[in-house]
């Protein structure tokens, strides 16, 4: 099984070399991979004058997985949005088709004390989050700067959904709902946008073939308070692309920090793409005290997802619980009475623990 490992920008590498001390350790003990690293992102403008070069979209066409840390750095900020390292990403992502995004807000009960909520409020939290990956606004054309008649500028997007889109995602959702407590909440803003009463419509027709499963229906902003308000009321949630980024971000803070939301990013056959839920971190890059769990989590992922190796996930989840368990937490999860390592030290606090 060949992984294509792309590190990319700010913290990227620092965490992606923890996972794959991870991945290392269970190769040694028999797990068959071989790793090829490439750039994207920022580095793969710097390296080839390109975000996402083709040699990188190559290489992860030709892998069985990637194992992605995360693009973007202030030094980018004024480059053309085709040279940005985040079209990068958006790229490889259309590239390779990866419209199902698993966003999983779990918290470990070691962490239940760095939670932003009341421990009551959380413990036992488990939430997927499915987020579609390759529509919505983030791709829907036109878009630009453009000069109105009456001379003033105006900045523009499209958002948009077609019904093959909603249905293959919906249908990973009640999936994935089926093997879960089998109750979705599909996520919109009905009230208002064309897209979302569509979303709505389809979303609906789907889950017919899903009787089993209990659908329900919320406009964004309620979503948004629910999260903070009564977490555990959601198992699945199904979202677009543009909800479901920020409403991850915000589930992230449940289970303690971003540093601990991992990836799945599918295709129609399960191939995928792994990364944190939280981007490139410039502001504490280089100084290793990120958080490498969400992409060590994110590793674990991918060898239940792609691989099917049910047992080396588990294996590498129950070594982040032993980590959390003997008390070692990185600055973000930190909380009195236990120990603060660093980045390298926390990847390799799990290591020892597998
Ligand atoms: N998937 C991705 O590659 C991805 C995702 C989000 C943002 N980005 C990019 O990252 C850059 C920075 O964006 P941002 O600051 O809005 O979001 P961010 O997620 O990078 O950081 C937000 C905050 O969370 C902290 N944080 C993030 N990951 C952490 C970790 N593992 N451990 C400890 N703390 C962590 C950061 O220090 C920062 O204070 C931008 O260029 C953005 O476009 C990339
Ligand atoms: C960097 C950006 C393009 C990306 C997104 O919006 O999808 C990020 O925020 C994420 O959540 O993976
Ligand atoms: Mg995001």
């Amino acid at each position: 099984m060949k992984i294509a490992v792309l590190p990319g920008d700010g913290i990227g590498p620092e965490i992606v070399a923890q996972a794959t001390k991870v991945l290392e350790a269970l190769r040694s003990d028999g797990l068959k991979i071989e790793m090829e690293h490439a750039y994207i992102g920022g580095a793969g403008y710097d390296a080839a004058g390109d975000p996402l070069p083709e040699a990188t979209l190559k290489l992860a066409q030709e892998s069985d997985a990637v194992l992605l840390g995360a693009v973007g750095g202030y030094q980018y900020d004024n480059l053309p949005r085709p040279m940005r390292p985040e079209q990068g990403l958006l790229r490889i992502r259309k590239g390779l088709g990866l419209f199902a995004n698993l966003r999983p807000a779990l918290l470990y009960p070691e962490l239940a004390s760095a939670s932003t909520l009341k421990p009551e409020v959380v413990s036992g939290l488990d939430i997927m989050i499915l987020r579609e990956l390759t529509g919505d606004i983030y791709f829907g054309q036109p878009r630009g700067i453009r000069t109105l008649e009456n001379g003033e500028r105006q900045g523009f997007d499209t958002m948009h959904y077609s019904e093959s889109e909603i249905r293959r995602v919906a249908h990973v959702g009640f999936q994935i709902a089926m093997k879960r407590g089998k109750k979705l909440c599909s996520v919109d803003k009905a009230n208002v946008l064309d897209t979302s009463m569509f979303w709505r419509e389809i979303v609906t027709e789907v889950a017919k073939e899903y009787p089993q499963v209990e659908l329900s229906h919320m406009y964004v902003d309620n979503a948004a308070m629910q999260l903070v308000r009564a977490p555990k009321q959601f198992d699945v949630i199904l979202t677009g692309n543009i909800f479901g980024d920020i409403l991850s971000d915000e589930a992230s803070m449940l289970t303690g920090s971003i540093g601990m939301l991992p990836s799945a990013s599918l295709d129609i056959n399960n191939k995928g793409m792994y990364e944190p839920s939280h981007g490139s971190a410039p502001d504490i890059a280089g100084k290793d005290i990120a958080n490498p769990l969400a992409t060590i989590l994110s590793a674990a992922m991918m060898l239940r997802y792609t691989f099917n190796d049910e047992a080396n996930a588990t294996r590498i989840e129950n070594a982040v619980k032993r980590a959390l368990a003997q008390g070692y937490r990185t600055g973000d999860i930190y909380t009195e009475g236990t120990k603060k390592i660093g980045c390298n030290a926390m990847g390799d606090a799990v290591v020892a623990a597998l």
